[in-house]
């Protein structure tokens, strides 16, 4: 790269207009070829609407952009985006029920009336190895993990000579070994002059992989500039519009707990996990921690009611929950917060207070009738509380930036009271300031009386815990009471450590009626 190349990308006076709502007000990014550039914000600040600016899926009301000094494609030319540039998006681009194969080729399948697919499977292959991507063509793309169908989304960028790429939060779903293996693929890419924009709320992978950040805030760009010289509390200040101040992470302190509420005894799923004892008190919040192939999210799925399990018992303040059934889990006071808010979340066309009530309208009102007061009231409390961006509780939640769709979902979990509250990585796509809002009622709820799980590989949703079960293939390996290292915490969940009784609160062992909370060996 020379310093005359012209930008991969410059954008400036980008304005975007939703009714009442400035989505982007005068935005602009300017990306060197070969560079990893950052974009950050809070949640609603702007950067996916950027996005679909940048990849012709949205037009903007004003403002011009150029791909190595060449204007834009023209909307309705998908085929001129596609060679331009490429989003790998958090929700999937690809078409589930075909083959690899035929993804790497949607669009383009050679013409004629024969269609050899030996041939085009053949050809796959060899797209797939010369970016270095270990996926077999001929499997379907649902087969696939999430690391793989991002590999495939690149590969197919750069198949059709996007010299571009931006990724949407790509390492929201990944573990800390999925994350190692994408930045080392994206090291390798821009060694050969591909240029990325990186969109994360995780500051920390801004530090690793980015050379330049830029920060929308409020619809507007605040700031670019080089990573390796910017405090990380700058870049919080200039997300946030604060000036910088100690981190205000709520940290457990001395608590005393209560009688169980959540007691899962010799609970299995063949393949997943266990048999596990776990029990959470009134009071308590427990972590799960694991990497996401280690059998925790399917726990806190089969304590939701979305599993059966195989064997064991689940009880809520001593009564036995039918398992397999989310309304009889939710009967019983269970309340679920899904990783996925894409697939288990929202009704799109209505309002944030229906959302955020679903579960509830029950309660809301005598016999059936749903009193739209105490739904606004209740949604009002939740937007302040959550700090959900919206123009208000009567806005459909389609309108909302991912982040803020993620608020609602977790305002409908607290809405029916839970006796406790399972929370699979919480704070997934939640920006940084709304990380500790948001860790902060989860701590209130078990402050409130009931309890609280967190199924969680953040080692900052962890920190909330007063107490941590570190998981690896399906069994409790470690426990770990408050003020444990995160390097002892991560080697847990890597593998690296045999059970630790030892450190057990005294407490806790006394609770556990087998005396062996965990797996049994
Ligand atoms: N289709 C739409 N209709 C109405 N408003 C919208 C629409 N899409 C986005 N907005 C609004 O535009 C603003 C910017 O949203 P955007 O999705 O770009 O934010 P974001 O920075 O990507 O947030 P997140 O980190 O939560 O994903 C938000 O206030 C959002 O509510």
């Amino acid at each position: 790269m020379t310093a005359h190349e012209p930008a991969a990308v410059h954008a400036e006076g980008i304005v975007k207009r939703y009714g009442p709502t400035l989505a982007l007000d005068g935005a602009r990014l300017t990306v060197r070829p070969a560079e990893a550039h950052a974009l950050v914000g809070r949640n609603g600040a702007g950067k996916s609407t950027l996005v679909s600016v940048l990849t012709g899926l949205t037009r903007p009301d004003a403002g011009r952009v150029t791909f190595a000094g060449r204007p834009a494609p023209r909307f309705g030319d998908p085929a001129g985006w596609q060679r331009t540039v490429a989003c790998v998006h958090q929700k999937s681009m690809t078409v589930p029920e075909l083959t690899v194969a035929e993804n790497l080729f949607l669009g383009r399948l050679p013409g004629g009336r024969t269609l050899r697919w030996g041939a085009l499977r053949a050809r796959a292959g060899e797209l797939l190895a010369g970016y270095g991507v270990a996926v077999d063509p001929t499997a379907r793309i649902r087969e696939l993990d999430v690391e793989q169908r991002q590999f495939v989304e690149i590969a197919r960028a750069l198949s059709h000579g996007a010299r571009l790429i931006i990724l949407d939060e790509p390492t929201a779903r990944l573990d800390a070994a999925g994350i190692d293996r994408l930045f080392g693929k994206l090291r390798a890419l821009r060694a050969q002059g591909v240029a990325f924009v990186f969109i994360s709320h995780h500051l920390q992978e801004v530090y690793e992989l980015c050379d330049t950040v830029t920060v929308l805030r409020d619809a507007r760009p605040v700031l670019t500039a080089p990573v390796p010289d910017l405090p990380r509390d700058e870049l919080v200040a200039a997300m946030t519009g604060e000036a910088a101040t100690a981190a205000r992470r709520p940290r457990p302190a001395g608590r005393t707990t209560g009688a169980p509420v959540l007691r899962a005894e010799g609970l299995a799923l063949h393949g997943r996990f266990g048999p596990l004892d776990l029990t959470v008190r009134a009071g308590e919040v427990v972590g799960l921690a694991g990497a996401t192939a280690s059998g925790t999210t399917a726990i806190g799925e089969t304590l939701a009611g979305l599993r059966a399990p195989d064997a064991g018992r689940i009880s809520v303040r001593g009564r036995p929950v039918r398992t397999g059934s989310v309304p009889h889990a939710l009967a019983a006071g269970i309340g679920y917060i899904p990783e996925d808010r894409h697939r288990e979340g929202l009704v799109p066309g209505r309002s944030v207070a229906e959302n955020a009530t679903l579960t509830v309208a029950d309660q809301l009102g005598p016999l059936g009738t749903v009193l739209p007061a105490r739904t606004r009231a209740f949604a009002r409390r939740m937007i302040s509380d959550l700090d959900i961006r919206t123009t208000g509780p009567g806005q459909p939640v389609s309108g909302l930036s991912g982040g803020n769709q993620q608020k609602v979902v977790i305002a409908r979990a607290l809405a029916r009271r839970p006796a406790v509250l399972v929370a699979v990585r919480p704070t997934n796509g939640v920006d940084v300031r709304s990380k500790e809002a948001l860790l902060g009622v989860v701590r209130q709820v078990a402050d409130g009386g009931s309890g609280a799980l967190i199924v969680s590989d953040e080692l900052d949703d962890l920190r909330v815990c007063d107490r941590v079960l570190a998981v690896f293939h399906g069994r409790v390996t470690a426990h770990f009471p408050r003020g444990w290292r995160d390097h002892d915490l991560v080697a847990a969940m890597e593998g690296l450590a045999g059970d630790r009784p030892d450190e057990r609160p005294a407490g806790d062992r006394g609770d556990d009626p087998h005396g062996t909370e965990g797996t049994a060996p």
